[in-house]
């Protein structure tokens, strides 16, 4: 074993204090990222609120290009579509793209390109991306990726895309042989997120949301982690102020982390990658869409969590809790399909590995977690048959 960095600094009231109230009804948290730095806006029903937040945030806006996951257009969509009418001389153009991870794809994003020239996008339009994951991350690559580079504009709409996705700059598409192997760091100017999109969310794809939130707890907050395991029936009843606290705490962790470490070099970052580099061999093997990010990134916290203690960096308990609070989330904490054979060499193609060498983020305690080096493959076999 070879833990390479002690990726966690401990939180201080400093970086705890993020958090600012925009309005009595909205929660406002910086990125800090000198130049690139931006908000992500946080409350309930704030629509109407948007037009004057972008003219601070955004100012010069002449051309908005929508992109809005089809399922939530009519609902989510059009009223911000309205919005941006109704701001003297934009011009909008809107499109869609299919719901699911197949969507992100060289041919989507090839068509995206397609669309941003026919619609007359130049260096000085904006595009939103409204929905999910899948969304965010493709659109935001489009806008990284489109004449070198245009603004954008995070709506998320799950409670995923809400507490990570979003936030971070990381978007991008996927290979048949890898998850967002193809992309770019590439900020948005603003997240606005409206917590009233979480009520009309189907359940699964909502369960996998608290995936990623779960992961904060385990990665840097644990007295986060205590308050999820008190809430955990609060959020699944998505109750309000629930997930008001918790998609604002979670924004809260990955600001701190993203500060410290936009690019993923210090290593800071990567203890974001908790239990992805099962997941996202789980999501390959398995087929992208069949089994959802987050409910990979729970059974990939979990194998993550069995391979810590084969190795000594942890005892029996933290898994214990664990899966007690996966459980309560009512995500899964086993995959009957893992097979190592073809996660393995998948996993190979992880962007932690070095030089040949597999690296996992792995915990040492609820709250702390290390980038560990040199993994020997056996023991990764058997933490992914224990959550077979
Ligand atoms: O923002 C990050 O950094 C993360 O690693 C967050 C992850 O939860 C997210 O799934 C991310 O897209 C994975 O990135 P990747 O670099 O492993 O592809």
């Amino acid at each position: 074993m070879a833990p390479e960095s002690s990726a966690n600094t401990p939180s201080t009231t400093e970086n705890r204090g993020n958090i600012a109230a925009a309005s009595g009804r909205r929660a406002s948290i910086t990125v800090e990222l000198a130049e690139r730095s931006y908000p992500i806006e946080i409350g309930t029903g704030i629509t109407g609120e948007l037009a004057d937040v972008l003219r601070q945030e955004v100012g010069d806006l002449s051309h908005a290009l929508v992109i809005a996951d089809e399922s939530i257009q009519t609902h989510w969509a059009d009223p911000i579509i309205e919005c941006l009418s109704s701001i003297d001389n934009v011009r909008v153009n809107n499109t869609n793209v299919p719901s699911g991870e197949t969507t992100k794809s060289v041919e989507h994003l090839s068509r995206l390109w397609d669309w941003l020239l026919s619609s007359g996008a130049d260096r000085r339009s904006v595009l939103f991306a409204i929905g999910g994951g899948v969304v965010g991350d493709l659109a935001g690559f489009a806008a990284a990726s489109f004449t070198r580079g245009i603004r954008f504009v995070q709506i998320p709409t799950t409670l995923l895309a809400m507490v990570d996705s979003s936030v971070g700059g990381k978007t991008g598409i996927n290979l048949s042989g890898g998850k967002n192997m193809v992309g770019a760091f590439w900020q948005p100017e603003l997240v606005w997120i409206d917590t009233a999109c979480l009520q009309t969310m189907g359940e699964r794809d909502y369960l996998s949301g608290l995936a990623e939130v779960v992961k904060y707890g385990v990665i840097e907050d644990a007295e986060f982690f205590d308050w999820l395991c008190k809430n955990a029936a609060s959020l699944l009843a998505r109750d309000h102020a629930a997930l008001q606290h918790a998609v604002t705490r979670s924004c809260q962790s990955k600001a701190r982390v993203v500060r410290d470490d936009e690019r993923e070099t210090s290593g800071r970052r990567a203890i974001l990658n908790y239990g992805h580099t099962f997941a996202h061999a789980i999501e390959a093997t398995a087929g992208y869409g069949a089994i959802l990010h987050g409910e990979a990134v729970s059974i990939g916290m979990q194998m993550a969590a069995s391979l810590a203690i084969d190795m000594g960096l942890c005892d029996e308990s933290l898994l214990t809790r664990q899966t007690e609070l996966l459980t309560a989330c009512g995500l899964p904490v086993q995959f009957a399909d893992a097979d190592a054979d073809k996660m393995l060499p998948v996993m190979m193609r992880d962007k932690k590995v070095a030089h040949g060498k597999l690296r996992f983020i792995l915990p040492t305690d609820i709250g702390n977690v290390q980038l560990v080096g040199d993994v020997d493959p056996a023991q990764v076999r058997s933490a992914i048959q224990a959550h077979r």
